[in-house]
């Protein structure tokens, strides 16, 4: 199997360099070289998705991607364009790196510059730093528990950060015992090569807050990189889809801006397969259901999974399927887990007057719903903003009519420029673009604005989410044109 193979190959080339160049010299050299840059700081603020670009020339899963890539002019663009951090294959025989590619990037750029390879022992440690690397690489699934934590701290004694990465819930626990402080989610399983855009979704639960997470791996489009945003990330590695771009600049900035400046779309209120479909089909982010009894909307949550499993397009998307909200009005934590984990949630809306205290409660990311009336419910914002994942700002859907309208969406303009805040409220496709210009909000929540006479119009949904898209279509640039 290929991870085999590559550590049995990296191993034998290990002995070779280490006959050339003793371990007690390659550490002499490592703490000759001037103090490396800081990885960690390259990702503050930590509200925005930073970009670490890598330089690859090939990989097993897809053989030759970019043969004649100079990897020095390449590093330049990405750091022009707004990397945070430049990432560079070492290892020669599977994916054409060379330790003198990262030697020569780290003299044309100015930010953290990664050793991207199969790190086994202490020796490539020191190698790395003396390189020139700012930060290594180091695969949990191809060390032990003892392995990574000496390898953790020969890196920070050199003070070079580590990117740990993981593939599974289990190595993201052994991750953390680590210390791990950075650490990396990589979609594309190492033995198989299969792509799984929903590990992320599920091991980033299990990641502490403060910890800095990677999404790794299959990020092409700016859907992708919109969905990777949604599981709080600080960060995303890409490789193939820059380096097999003819327009590098333009696709660095279709993912900063899918992952940063997009709307996520909720559609909230569905209860039939065919909206379902229809929702998936048009590129929603989430899909809402109402588990409050009063409502019209009422969906009893033990038929979430049977009605889940007649949508054929959620079941087969053709990009990934929206997350799934369940929204409760003042039910007790202990049942809402119970359904959030039964009904196969990702994220937990709170509708009511639920306290902080509840919402840190949840197992599950919470967005919590606040009614927005001044500038004094701010403070009220903060606290709640701190104990739950998003704050979705709902007004009385009267206030968001007429003239009103104009003034609380500059309340919540001002929200928005707090705190990331899923605006909702008298959303329709006719007014969506407007609201989406003056509040900027993280994102959209739509229901009675997608409705005919109380029922979902699949028209109107593929309305709505064509006009949110039609807002971020990236500029044609020159380059693009040429
Ligand atoms: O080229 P992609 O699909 O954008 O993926 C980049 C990166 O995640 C991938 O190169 C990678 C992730 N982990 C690794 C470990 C070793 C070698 C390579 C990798």
């Amino acid at each position: 199997m290929f991870l085999e193979r590559i550590v049995a190959q990296t191993l034998k080339d290990l002995e070779q360099r280490k006959q050339e160049i003793p371990l007690e010299e390659m550490r002499r050299l490592a703490m000759a070289q001037a103090q490396p840059r800081d990885m960690l700081e390259a990702f503050e603020p930590r509200s925005r998705v930073k970009l670490i670009a890598e330089v690859k020339r090939a990989s097993p899963s897809k053989g030759l991607l970019a043969p004649n890539l100079d990897p020095v002019e390449t590093a330049q663009i990405y750091e022009a364009n707004g990397a945070a951090v430049i990432s560079v294959l070492t290892e020669p025989h599977f994916f054409l790196g060379s330790p003198t590619f990262l030697t020569a990037i780290k003299g044309a750029v100015s930010v953290p510059v990664l050793r991207k390879d199969f790190i086994v022992d202490e020796y490539q440690v020191y190698e790395a730093r003396s390189w020139g690397a700012d930060a290594i690489l180091l695969i949990c699934a191809i060390l032990d528990d003892e392995q990574l934590h000496h390898l953790h701290a020969v890196a920070n004694q050199l003070r070079m950060r580590c990117l740990v990465e993981v593939h599974s819930k289990e190595e993201a626990q052994r991750a953390v015992a680590a210390g791990a402080v950075i650490i990396g989610v990589n979609s594309r399983d190492l033995v198989t090569f299969q792509m799984n855009p929903y590990l992320l979704r599920d091991i980033r639960q299990l990641l502490p807050n403060d910890c800095v997470v990677i999404a790794e791996s299959g990020i092409h489009t700016a859907a992708d990189a919109r969905r990777i945003a949604r599981s709080n990330v600080q960060g995303m590695l890409v490789g193939e889809s820059l380096v097999v771009s003819n327009d590098i600049p333009g696709q660095i900035q279709t993912l900063l801006s899918g992952a940063n400046q997009s709307t996520q779309v909720k559609i909230c209120g569905l209860r039939t397969p065919d909206h379902i479909n229809t929702a998936v089909e048009a590129g929603t982010d989430m899909l809402g259901f109402i588990f409050h009894e009063p409502s019209h909307r009422y969906l009893l949550p033990s038929t979430l999974p049977d009605l889940l499993a007649a949508s054929a397009r959620y079941q087969q998307p053709t990009t990934g399927a929206p997350d799934l909200v369940g929204v409760f009005v003042n039910k007790e934590a202990a049942y809402i887990n119970e359904v959030a984990e039964q009904a196969g949630l990702h994220f937990v809306q709170l509708h009511g007057n639920e306290s902080p205290e509840l919402c840190q409660q949840i197992k599950r990311p919470v967005i919590k719903a606040i009614q927005f009336q001044n500038l004094e419910d701010l403070s009220l914002a903060q606290a709640y903003q701190e104990v739950s994942w998003r704050l979705l700002l709902d007004t009385p859907a009267s206030q968001w009519g007429g003239t009103g309208k104009t003034h609380d969406w500059d309340l919540a303009r001002i929200a928005a420029q707090h705190f990331p805040i899923l605006l909702a409220g008298g959303l329709s496709p006719e007014n969506v673009l407007a609201a989406i210009a003056q509040v900027h909000p993280w994102g959209v929540d739509v229901s009675s604005g997608i409705e005919t006479n109380k029922q979902k119009d699949s028209q109107k949904i593929r309305a709505f989410l064509a006009q949110v898209r039609s807002s971020e279509a990236r500029p044609i640039s020159l380059t693009s044109l040429s």
